[in-house]
């Protein structure tokens, strides 16, 4: 039996679908069976069909036709930390191994770059990878005693206020006992994996992934003590979304499962029994993959590391410097301040929400509004006086 590769990419970039093409050839000449989502195919087929993408015609199997996850060997994922994410769920049901290439802006989860393309898949031809286990926890919203919702996540579960104008009163809780009560934007529960997403944000600490921990981080808590927490993976972990303003709140995991909480719901998290497998090729250490992504500094470092160690590290602390040089130039030129240096490629499919503009009052308008209100001086003479009844 052929051995089956399913390729998960970004259908929503050109760039990403291109390399998808490019994987699915070299795994065909290998002799591997490339397989696809139907609506993935569908949406690489137009794009061909239309000349948005070059090749000559795509050649995969269809998944839950021709195959089942359980045919195929290993997933493979072309885009950023979003697609990891995507793929994740979709072979959830199955413990599928997931090997993915950045084609996103951050790519913290992904095992190679685009320009390592040719060398992710000869190591899927070659079997030339290891499988690394991340912690995903499960997690479960009560309302009462009745279980309304029951899912998962890889990164985290976070708990946020649905009406942005007000707080979330929650009390948060391990093991079956309250730590604190506080009202805030929301709570963040997450893993090691998600330690560097939106519990990073929150001011949470950077967890090594090998490391099996879960975390509590709140977000713009109004306490005097609203510090990360750090607990077991043997915990439970839980925040009660609190009745005494009414407020009610939604729960997110990974940024894809929502549902929404009414004040009263109590939100459960523990250690999923199933972790995700992340297929890995080179085995850099976490470190360096955390001052890569995140591009920190580490001049002056006096450790242990070979020549061609220091020999990269040296070329990554140049284009730094050629970086913010050129930010600077560029700053000074216009007069502007750069703040998103890893977001400034417009995002296909991003819809910015609607909103209703706000009403501008002018001082003229003020005035107007209290001619209105003030009654006229007959009417509250009319109204001074004493009235028959
Ligand atoms: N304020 C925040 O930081 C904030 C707010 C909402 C969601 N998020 C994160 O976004 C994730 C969903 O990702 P998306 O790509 O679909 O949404 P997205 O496109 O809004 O990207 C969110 C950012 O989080 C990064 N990210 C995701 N997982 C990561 C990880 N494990 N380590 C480091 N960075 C990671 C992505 O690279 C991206 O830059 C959620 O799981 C949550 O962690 C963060
Ligand atoms: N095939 C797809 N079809 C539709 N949406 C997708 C597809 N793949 C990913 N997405 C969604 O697009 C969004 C952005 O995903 P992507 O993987 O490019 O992340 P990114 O935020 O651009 O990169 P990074 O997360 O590395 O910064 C995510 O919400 C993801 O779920």
């Amino acid at each position: 039996m052929s051995r089956r590769i399913l390729i998960l990419a970004h259908t929503g970039r050109q760039e990403a679908m291109q390399s998808a093409l490019q994987a699915i050839e070299l795994l065909r000449e290998a002799g591997l069976t490339p397989v696809m989502m139907p609506h993935d195919a569908t949406v690489v087929h137009e794009a061909i069909h239309n000349g948005v993408l070059s090749a000559d015609g795509l050649t995969v199997e269809s998944l839950n036709t021709e195959s089942t996850l359980h045919d195929v060997e290993l997933g493979m994922v072309l885009g950023g930390d979003g697609s990891v994410l995507r793929a994740a769920e979709m072979v959830r049901e199955s413990d599928l191994p997931l090997m993915a290439v950045n084609l996103g802006h951050v790519g913290f989860l992904a095992e190679a770059e685009q320009a390592d393309l040719d060398r992710a898949v000869a190591a899927v031809v070659n079997r030339d990878y290891l499988v690394e286990e991340r912690m995903a926890i499960d997690v479960k919203v009560l309302v009462g005693t009745h279980l309304v919702a029951h899912t998962w996540a890889l990164n985290e579960a976070s708990v946020e206020k649905s009406n942005r104008e007000r707080m979330l009163e929650v009390v948060v809780g391990v093991d079956d006992r309250p730590i604190s009560s506080f009202g805030c934007d929301g709570v963040v529960m997450a893993t090691p994996t998600g330690s560097t997403a939106y519990a990073f944000s929150g001011g949470g600490p950077i967890v090594w992934p090998e490391v099996q921990a879960m975390l509590m981080v709140p977000l713009s808590a109004h306490a005097l003590f609203a510090r990360p927490l750090v607990v077991s993976p043997e915990s439970v972990i839980s925040v009660d979304v609190l009745q005494r303003t009414n407020e009610s709140g939604v729960l997110w995991c990974d940024g894809r499962r929502t549902v929404d909480l009414p004040a009263g719901a109590r939100i459960e998290v523990t250690r999923s029994t199933s972790p995700v497998k992340l297929a890995r090729v080179s085995m850099t250490p976490f470190s360096e993959r955390l001052v890569r992504k995140f591009d920190l500094p580490t001049e002056g470092w006096r450790g242990t590391i070979t020549e061609s160690d220091r020999a990269a590290i040296e070329a990554r602390e140049r284009t730094r410097r050629d970086q913010d040089n050129w930010h600077q130039t560029l700053a000074n030129s216009q007069g502007i301040r750069i703040v998103e240096p890893h977001h400034m490629a417009p995002r296909p499919e991003v819809v910015p929400p609607v909103t209703t503009p706000i009403p501008v009052v002018t001082k003229a308008d003020e005035e107007e509004i209290v001619q209105v209100r003030r009654p006229a001086a007959d009417e509250h003479d009319r109204e001074k006086e004493p009235r028959d009844d």
